[in-house]
Formats: C-alpha cells, structure tokens, sequence
C-alpha cells in the first residue's frame, strides 16, 4: 500500500475543506441579517441536507482523523488522487463563483429573501444549478482522493440524496416567485451539465 498518496489525497481533502468554509461562512453571516419572505423548509429538506452534512464532512472528516473505517479501504493511485484533487478544486472554485453570483440571495435551503432577484449571468447563463454542479464535482473529487470506498462513495450518496429530494421543490418556489420570467430562464438552460440535464 502507498501511504504517501493516500496521505497527500487526505491532505488535499482536509485543504479544499477549509476553503470552503472559508468561502461560505461570510454568506451565512449575512443571511442571517436579511429578511426571509417565502420559507419552503420542509422535513424533507432538512434530511437532504443531514445526508449531505453526513456524506460529505462527517464521515470522511472522521476517517480522516481516525482512520475509521478500516473496512473499504484501498490502495490510492498517484492518476487517481491527482484527478481527484483537479475535480475537488475545480468544484471549490465554481463554489466561490457561484456564491459571488448569487449575493444576498444566498440560502441554504429553500427560501426567498426580501428583494430577491432572480440571477442568470455568470455560470447561472447555461445551467439552474451551479452550485448543486459544485457539490456534485467536490464529492467526485472526495471519491478519487479518500482511498475507502464507503467514506469515498459517501458523499456522492448523501449529495444525491439532498439534490434529488430538493431539485424539483426548489424550481416550484422559484416558478411561484417569478412566474413567467422563470418559466422562460428554465427553456433556455439545464439543470447541472449544461446541454445535457
Ligand atoms: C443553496 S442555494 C442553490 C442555488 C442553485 N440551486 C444552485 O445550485 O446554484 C438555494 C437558494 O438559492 C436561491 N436561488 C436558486 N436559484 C436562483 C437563481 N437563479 N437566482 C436567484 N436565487 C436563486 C433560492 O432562494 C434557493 O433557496
């Protein structure tokens, strides 16, 4: 088994992390002083976002501390970790400009703000959900670079799980805010992969 790949993917793992903390705390700070106008949590929404928390920070944070669980690992590739750490930090950065894109209309889950505009420019021009595109490149970029395939597959499975219990509800909310105007921002892009879904 080579440790120093797998070591260097944990590291990489635990750098992109911190990055996206960075870059998301100072938008939850704000959300908190701006106004909520439509408020769409649900139960629902609230398991999606515990399965990604789980998926993507618990399980591979407490593998990374403690190296538990032993069962599902396997030896790392040098292609394997540098492709995951391309991935992973290609998502931070479309994190980051999503976020900038999205302003004070930021939220973690479903709702509306005051004086909430509808964005399309930037990476919104070709595809909805950026973000979501983001998240869904970070937990790819997770499976390449955590030599386990359960914590690795984790984040994909917990990700997936908030993106397909939320996707539809939140262009509902977003129909029913902006009416017409969103109807025709949805004919003219896709979901995550632009040209395709
Ligand atoms: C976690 S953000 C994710 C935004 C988007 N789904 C994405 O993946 O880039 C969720 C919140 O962003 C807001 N939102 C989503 N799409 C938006 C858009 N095109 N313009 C403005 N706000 C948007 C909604 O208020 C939603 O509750």
């Amino acid at each position: 088994m080579n440790m120093s790949v797998e070591n260097a993917g944990q590291i990489l793992w635990v750098l992109g992390i911190v990055a996206w903390y960075v870059i998301r705390f100072p938008f939850e700070r704000r959300a908190r002083r701006t106004r909520v106008v439509v408020n769409r949590r649900s139960l629902t929404d609230r398991i999606g976002l515990g399965a990604a928390l789980a998926g993507m920070a618990v399980v591979p944070g407490i593998y990374v501390a403690t190296g538990f669980p032993k069962a599902g690992d396997h030896a790392a590739s040098a292609w394997g970790v540098a492709l995951g750490a391309f991935l992973f930090f290609a998502g931070v950065w479309l994190f980051r400009r999503t976020h900038k894109e999205l302003g004070k209309n930021w939220s973690i889950s479903l709702e509306i703000r005051e004086k909430h505009k509808l964005i399309s420019g930037g990476p919104y021009s070709l595809i909805r959900h950026p973000m979501y595109t983001s998240f869904f490149m970070l937990a790819l970029g997770q499976a390449l670079l955590l030599a386990n395939w359960i914590v690795g597959l984790a984040g994909l499975a917990g990700f997936a799980t908030l993106f397909f219990l939320r996707v539809d509800k939140e262009e509902r909310m977003m129909t029913d805010t902006f009416g017409e105007e969103y109807r025709q921002y949805m004919d003219r892009t896709k979901r995550i992969i632009p040209y395709i879904y």
